[in-house]
């Protein structure tokens, strides 16, 4: 599904003295289409950079990304257009994603009218099926994302990506801002829509439990790199180098 190969990128900043940042040195890396790759490390060693580049938000300084075996680092801006679709990103705010100007309904309606897809039936018979898939019921349609939670606000965002048959998903840390109890149940759910859709992650999180039940393989960050990947359980009982060993061990 993804390939990763040789990624860099570097940012130079600073007013009065110029700083040069590595946030992605050298990273390589695949994931299996229907799999999950749980990506860890400490604050700042560049998981949101790396996972930024992966969705062309922002470009590489070199490297490839290969997307269902095609190069998404070289190809055109149109071509690209048909790319982006199927790849979304999943952040901690999910009321960040959807306009608060809309009802739950209009959000989930604007990705139709912007690719003028379907007709009036089509996308009402389309938000109804994808509200189902996530548990959400249809007497929400009618409110406005201030006046949901946030675990139905994540389930909201979900729905409006698979309305668009997104298969690709970067979840980053989607539920560390969720009482432990709606993080169990989002947790819950990304796993199902996986089994039942074949869905792919790119997981991030500081959170080695929740990584370890969700992710089939896993790789560590540190300052840029990646430092250490392999199949989850693997890497866990059986850490190679010392940072995955201190990093496994504070939890
Ligand atoms: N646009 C930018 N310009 C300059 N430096 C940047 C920019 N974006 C990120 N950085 C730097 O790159 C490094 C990696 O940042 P990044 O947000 O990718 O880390 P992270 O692992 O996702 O952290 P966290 O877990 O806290 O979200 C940081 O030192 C950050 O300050």
């Amino acid at each position: 599904m993804l390939e990763v190969r040789h990624l860099n990128k570097q940012y130079s900043s600073g007013l009065l003295k110029r700083q040069v940042v590595n946030p992605v040195q050298d990273i390589s890396f695949q994931i299996e289409a229907g799999s999950t790759f749980g990506l860890m490390g400490n604050s700042g060693c560049g998981k949101t950079t790396l996972s930024r580049i992966i969705l062309r938000l922002i470009p590489a300084d070199s490297g490839q990304i290969l997307f269902e075996g095609t190069d998404i680092t070289k190809c055109s801006g149109k071509y690209l257009k048909t790319i982006r679709p199927k790849m979304q990103m999943i952040f901690q705010h999910p009321e960040s994603s959807l306009n608060p100007l809309m009802n739950i309904k209009n959000n989930l309606l604007e990705p139709f009218k912007i690719h003028k897809l379907y007709d009036k039936e089509r996308r009402e018979e389309e938000i109804r099926e994808k509200l189902a898939l996530v548990g959400l019921p249809e007497g929400l349609l009618s409110h406005y994302p201030h006046e949901i939670s946030g675990g139905e606000a994540q389930r909201v965002v979900i729905a409006r990506a698979l309305t668009m048959d997104v298969r690709f998903f970067v979840l980053d840390e989607p539920t560390s801002m969720l009482d432990v109890s709606v993080q169990a149940q989002i947790m819950n759910l990304f796993r199902d829509l996986q089994k039942r859709l074949g869905l792919t992650y790119l997981f991030i999180s500081h959170d080695l439990e929740v990584v370890r039940w969700i992710s089939t393989h896993i790789g560590f960050m540190n300052g840029g790199k990646l430092v250490e990947q392999g199949k989850t359980e693997e890497i866990i009982e059986n850490p190679k180098i010392e940072f995955t060993k201190n990093f496994i061990n504070s939890f």
